[in-house]
């Protein structure tokens, strides 16, 4: 049997980071920048006020107080998004709204709540400190300065900083397309009747969720039934809008292992046994005019979703250029002891919860068989058990890989 290291670094040498491509600013969502983008201008771009008050010179108000109110002219009323704003002179004021542009000589803000609101004079109650509610140009990123760097993911805030230093498209690795195809005859879509022996179709739902949450564009397509025609017109059909397929069924050694029978004749694809558990039949490899990489993973539900896990995640994220391909691990006691299959690496369902001295404890689920989803849905760990053991015992100190918390 094939090693599970031997198997992705085969998987992540095939693999390759999708080519760069310049895209509207909200379609790099999610995407990791490939360029360095640096501030064509200082932001903020002007002095402007923080508060809706009165542009003052601080001097002038210094002895100002609820008692003794200091009285100035108001010359100008200024409001966010006016060009025209001329100095103040000494023992005059502004009125200002936040945001706009600060007239040359004040060098303070009073707020409104600190005058009488006063339009053709005010009344200033409180003395402002020097330079008080005044948002200086460049305090918040300097002309010329890299605000992201290539290799940054994109969402909301990185976002709206490219927004406010101008760009309206930048340069991302795109996120893979990525199709899944659940076969076998016995399947069904949620939603329809389920007669006698048929089961319903929760790999490519887990699946396609799955490579969302990895970061990619996932298409679910209704499963195929374990006919080659079919099956390959669908594979062909997908080859057109698709950057990697993912097939679940017909990999092991049944008589209707259709996946088995059509890709054999295709591309470059090979068919291993893995040194896993569960996901021991594992098919890799590439097919079409555009050497398209295509995971045929095995039917069982958990042995989906686990090679998912091991192969698939990595292999999205190297596609869409992430510097961390592999999911987060921690150290954690065994609360249990656990029996694993001599020759293979376990991957068994676990619930992981921090203790309260900062380190973690791990139990794994009651029964580790690949068709049980609700244990499944219910586990947030893989805990890894290597190839050597057969047995680890309760107190031992285990790898545990964290899968995102799906319940809290
Ligand atoms: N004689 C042997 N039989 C099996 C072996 C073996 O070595 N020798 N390996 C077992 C292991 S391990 C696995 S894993 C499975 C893999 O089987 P296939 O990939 O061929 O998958 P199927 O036979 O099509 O289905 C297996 C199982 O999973 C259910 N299934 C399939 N697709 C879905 C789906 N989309 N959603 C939900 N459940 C699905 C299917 O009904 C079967 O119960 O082979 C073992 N057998
Ligand atoms: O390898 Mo299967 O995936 O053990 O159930």
């Amino acid at each position: 049997m094939k090693r599970v290291a031997d198997h992705l670094s085969d998987v992540l040498e095939t693999i390759q980071p999708l080519p760069v491509l310049d895209v509207h600013l909200l379609d790099s969502q999610g995407c990791i920048l490939t360029e360095d983008v640096a501030a064509p201008w200082p932001l903020p771009q002007f002095d402007n006020s923080a508060m809706d008050g009165y542009a003052v010179c601080a001097e002038d108000v210094a002895e100002a107080s609820e008692e003794n109110p200091v009285e100035l002219p108001v010359v100008a009323d200024i409001a966010a998004g006016d060009l025209d704003v001329s100095a103040i002179g000494p023992n005059l004021s502004a009125r200002i709204m936040t945001g706009a542009p600060i007239p040359a000589r004040a060098d303070a803000i009073v707020p409104v709540e600190h005058t009488d609101g006063g339009t053709a004079r005010v009344r200033v109650t409180s003395p402002p400190k020097l330079g008080a509610h005044i948002r200086r140009a460049g305090e918040d990123v300097k002309e010329g300065e890299v605000v992201l760097s290539a290799g940054t993911s994109l969402g909301a805030t990185q976002i709206g900083l490219l927004a406010a230093v101008g760009r309206d498209r930048v340069v991302v690795r795109p996120k893979p397309r990525i199709v899944v195809i659940s076969t076998g005859s016995e399947l069904v879509e949620p939603g329809q009747p389920v007669g006698l022996g048929q089961i319903i179709d929760s790999n490519s739902f887990t699946l396609t969720a799955a490579a969302r949450e990895a970061g990619a564009i996932a298409y679910r397509i209704p499963p195929v039934p374990d006919d080659s025609e079919q099956l390959m017109s669908v594979i062909e059909d997908q080859l057109v809008r698709a950057d990697l397929v993912i097939t679940t069924g017909g990999v092991s050694k049944g008589a209707y292992d259709v996946v088995k029978e059509v890709l054999s004749d295709l591309g470059s694809v090979r068919f291993d046994e893995v040194a896993m558990q569960p996901g021991k039949p594992q098919g890799f490899g590439t097919i079409g005019e555009e050497s398209t990489p295509i995971f045929t993973l095995p039917g069982n539900p958990v042995s989906s979703f686990v090679s998912f896990e091991v192969f698939v995640r990595p292999a999205i994220r190297k596609m869409f250029g992430a510097t961390r391909l592999h999911r987060s691990s921690v150290k954690a006691v065994l609360q249990q002891s656990m029996r694993s299959p001599e020759g293979r690496r376990q991957f068994a369902r676990a619930q992981l919860q921090p203790s309260s001295d900062g380190s973690y404890l791990v139990t794994p689920l009651s029964s580790q068989q690949s068709h049980r989803l609700a244990d499944l849905a219910y586990a947030n760990a893989l805990v890894v058990v290597p190839e050597h053991l057969t047995e680890v015992a309760a107190g031992q100190v285990v790898d545990a890989v964290r899968l995102e918390q799906r319940r809290d």
